[in-house]
């Protein structure tokens, strides 16, 4: 995989990739409904539609019960009382995947340095990352929102690659959708992908990617190998 071999960061995704936040989500959506009048739905329905942001959540739960206007005439009173339900339980109900505190240390060991991009909004980000012990790998971390486009657009990707000063080509994508192979394709990052995560749905092997890692700890394996064969 040759791709690899100049890489001198990795940015990592975070729903999906680093924590397990369905749990989380469940929580925050079904005490959404609640308010809305809504019945609960069940973490497999909810991991369809997580990982294009907050707006194509609700949208997308919204969607299970009202049609477009009626989504429209409450989306604001959603968003308010999902945003209060999640940031008032945000990381309690997550966990880490196997391997990635590991995964992260090795790559930092390694030399490379380390972003988060998420379509989290940055609210709701920053302190889980700190929740669980991650914020001390990343320089640079975006949100949904922190950037005028979100994955799969490739601009937070592009943007870490100039904060780094680094081309696209040494800086290799890490996630576990194709929200995050297609943001990484076009911005011209090399792509590794997890099996473990929330791809809409879809087999992660039909998912374009440089390869699919089972842990961040192999990620971080295979990207030293092609630096010492290099
Ligand atoms: O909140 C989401 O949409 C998920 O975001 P992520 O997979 O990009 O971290
Ligand atoms: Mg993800």
């Amino acid at each position: 995989m040759s791709v690899l071999a100049g890489v001198r960061a990795a940015i990592i995704d975070l729903d999906g990739t680093m924590l397990d936040t369905i749990p989380d989500f469940h929580v925050a959506i079904n005490g959404m409904r609640e308010e809305l009048g809504l019945g609960p739905i069940t973490q497999e329905q909810i991991a369809l539609m997580v990982g294009k942001g907050s707006e194509n959540l609700i949208r997308s739960v919204l969607a299970l019960n009202w049609d477009a206007d009626r989504i429209e005439a409450a989306f604001a009173q959603a968003m308010d009382a999902y945003q209060r339900h999640y940031l008032a339980i945000n990381g309690n109900y997550s966990t880490l995947f196997p391997q990635v505190t590991e995964g992260l240390a090795a790559m930092k060991a390694h030399g490379l340095r380390l972003a988060c991009v998420t379509n989290k909004p940055i609210s709701f980000t920053t302190p889980l990352l700190k929740l669980k012990g991650l914020d001390q790998f990343f320089e640079v971390v975006y949100g949904g929102d922190s950037l005028p486009r979100k994955k799969p657009d490739p601009l937070p990707l592009r943007t870490v690659c100039a904060d780094f000063d680094l081309p696209p080509s040494q800086v290799v994508a890490i996630g576990d959708s194709s929200n995050d192979a297609q943001a990484a394709r076009a911005a011209g990052c090399p792509v590794l992908t997890v099996p473990y995560g929330y791809n809409h749905g879809e087999s992660i092997h039909d998912t374009d990617s440089d390869g699919i890692v089972a842990t961040l700890l192999e990620a971080a394996s295979l990207i030293r190998s092609h630096h010492t064969n290099s």
